[in-house]
């Protein structure tokens, strides 16, 4: 019998974030593990015209809750949503739904941030700071908790190359800072931001580590924990493998690659791919839930839930075979053959990138304008262009992080739940794993028919035979033009052309049979 899973029977258990990509596979393993758990009380706001109750019928229903309405039929009477905006004063909670949370909660695990990496300051101070002080100020007031769970990221302190299990203190105090947020406008925001963030990449690395110093000021006498995950990839094994439902991280890349539109980023092929799937960091999370509850540990402990220590892959075989299972699989109308390159050096991507992004985009759109047509992929490819300039920070670095911690549960945990709550990345085979992502991208995310497969290569037939032409007649126009201008290529031309048509010795042409 796994200790963890049945630590989570009976319990009430307090989900932020659940709608997102983490929360909903936390939710999942949580009804699909213990399905005799008492309720699990999730903070969603409105979105998109959905109510709240729209959003979860949506998430019950998904192809991700297949196996746990198996295993718990009555999922649907044990998920208690409850509207909540964590942008407002309260999360504009109502008092009675307050009361029930804070007289019934047992764990909380705390996953609702803004990961937008070009978020206003304001904006990510809000969600990955002052939300989660007003939510350990909730669970202060919670007699029953028992564990308070914070996800952060590995990357809340990417300006250092080596990082411990440690919270390590930014320069100005977040209290100073989301005070400061209350008063000053957006202009002068602005102005500051680049100086407070520092050498951190962007707002979301930045808020996400005054986030913790906010755990750790904050923490009183609760059991907390904190979890930093690297780059969350689709899930390894459960429920199934390749699920993945968003863009962020390598996914919206795959698809740009797959689709032809991406052909050349500005990334070290030698650099760590730190990717963790999205199920072990859930497994991880749920030991964690169960240990800090447990055994509470005297101080807060940080665990890294990252792959490079353990199982290092690097950009180039990700990219390899990234690639390699496009051949394979290919995604539907491709706009090109998908054919991404890696480059290290700065003017060379920027070469590719006026060669084989805008250059293509450019004669698109002339051409949809020709027929009469609204032009749309130069603006689309700009797009792309600054999402993959806001990545390249991360694929053109690697990092050390040490996993004191984590080792240390992996070592607490049963034999039967380090089977049940899996986080030993040892065992992940990345091109098994990097297949079925590109696999799930196309199934789950594009939402394409393994049927049109065959179409689909057709199709990248027909584009492979439009490049061959379209670079034929390009070379001939070259070449007509520079014998056209230059003497000497006029001459190199006759040569060839004497050469060809005039057998050695001979000035008579070649006899047409
Ligand atoms: C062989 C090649 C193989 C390639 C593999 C290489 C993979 C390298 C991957 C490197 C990943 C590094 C991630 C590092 C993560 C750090 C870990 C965390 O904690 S952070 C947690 C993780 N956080 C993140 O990853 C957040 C990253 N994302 C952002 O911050 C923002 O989306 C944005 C600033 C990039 C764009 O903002 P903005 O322009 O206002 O627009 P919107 O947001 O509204 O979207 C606009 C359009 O772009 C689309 N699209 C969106 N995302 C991607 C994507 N990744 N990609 C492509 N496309 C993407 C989107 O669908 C939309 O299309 P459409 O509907 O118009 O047709
Ligand atoms: N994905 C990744 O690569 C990584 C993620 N992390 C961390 O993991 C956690 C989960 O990330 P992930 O699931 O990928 O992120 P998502 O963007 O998929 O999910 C974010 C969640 O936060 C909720 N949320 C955002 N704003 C509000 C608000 N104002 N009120 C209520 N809820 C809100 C969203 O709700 P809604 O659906 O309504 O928008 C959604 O449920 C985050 O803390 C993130 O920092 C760490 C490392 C890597």
């Amino acid at each position: 019998m796994s200790m963890i899973a049945a630590f989570y029977g009976g319990k009430s258990i307090l989900i932020t974030g659940a709608t997102g990509f983490m929360g909903k596979v936390l939710m999942e393993k949580l009804f699909r593990t213990s399905p005799d758990l008492k309720v699990i009380y999730i903070l969603v706001r409105t979105k998109a015209g959905q109510t709240t109750q729209q959003r979860v019928f949506q998430i019950l229903n998904s192809k991700l809750f297949e196996k746990v309405k198996e295993v718990c039929p009555n999922v649907h009477e044990k998920i208690r949503a409850i509207y909540a905006d964590l942008n407002q004063n309260d999360f504009a909670i109502s008092k009675e739904d307050m009361q029930e949370l804070l007289s019934c909660t047992n764990i909380i695990f705390h996953c609702a941030a803004t990961v937008r990496f070009d978020d206003p300051l304001r904006h990510a101070v809000q969600l990955n700071v002052t939300a989660t002080q007003q939510l350990l100020l909730m669970a202060s007031q919670m007699p029953k908790l028992e564990a308070f769970i914070h996800i952060s990221t590995a990357f809340s302190n990417c300006n250092l190359k080596h990082i411990d299990e440690v919270i390590y203190p930014c320069p100005v105090e977040p209290k100073k800072i989301i005070d400061s947020m209350e008063w000053l406008d957006d202009a002068i925001i602005d102005e500051i931001t680049p100086k407070l963030i520092g050498d951190r990449p962007n707002t979301y690395t930045y808020t996400k580590a005054l986030g913790e110093m906010v755990v750790q000021q904050e923490s009183g006498n609760l059991n907390i924990a904190i979890i930093r995950p690297s780059i969350v990839g689709a899930t390894w094994q459960e429920p199934f493998p390749g699920w993945v439902d968003n863009l962020n991280g390598p996914s919206g890349l795959i698809i740009a690659a797959g689709k032809g539109f991406l052909r050349s980023i500005r990334a070290t092929p030698m650099a760590v791919a730190d990717l963790i799937p999205v199920d072990t960091v859930v497994n991880l999370t749920l030991a964690v839930g169960w240990y800090t509850a447990v055994h509470r540990p005297k101080s807060t402990l940080i665990y890294h839930c990252t792959s490079g220590n353990f199982n290092p892959c690097n950009w180039g075989k990700m990219g390899f075979q990234v690639l390699a299972t496009f051949e394979k699989v290919p995604f539907e109308r491709a706009f090109r053959r998908p054919n991404a390159d890696f480059t290290t050096n700065t003017i060379t991507s920027q070469y590719w990138n006026a060669v084989s992004h805008r250059a293509p985009a450019i004669i698109y759109d002339f051409y949809l304008r020709l027929t009469g047509r609204k032009p749309r992929m130069t603006k689309l490819m700009n797009r792309l262009l600054r999402t993959v300039s806001m990545l390249e920070y991360f694929v053109n670095r690697s990092w050390e992080w040490s996993t004191y911690n984590t080792e240390m549960l992996m070592s607490e945990l049963s034999p039967e739940d380090q089977r049940v709550f899996n986080f030993d990345v040892r065992q992940l085979n990345w091109l098994e794993y990097i297949e079925n992502y590109v696999l799930g991208v196309k199934k789950y995310l594009l939402k394409e028919d393994m049927a049109g497969i065959p179409e689909a290569k057709q199709h990248l037939r027909r584009l492979r035979n439009i490049h061959y032409l379209f670079n034929t007649a390009l070379f001939l126009i070259a070449w007509r033009l520079l014998i056209a201008r230059s003497q000497m290529a006029r001459n190199v031309w006759f040569f060839i052309m004497r050469f060809d048509f005039f057998p050695s010795g001979s000035l008579q042409p070649r006899s047409k049979v």
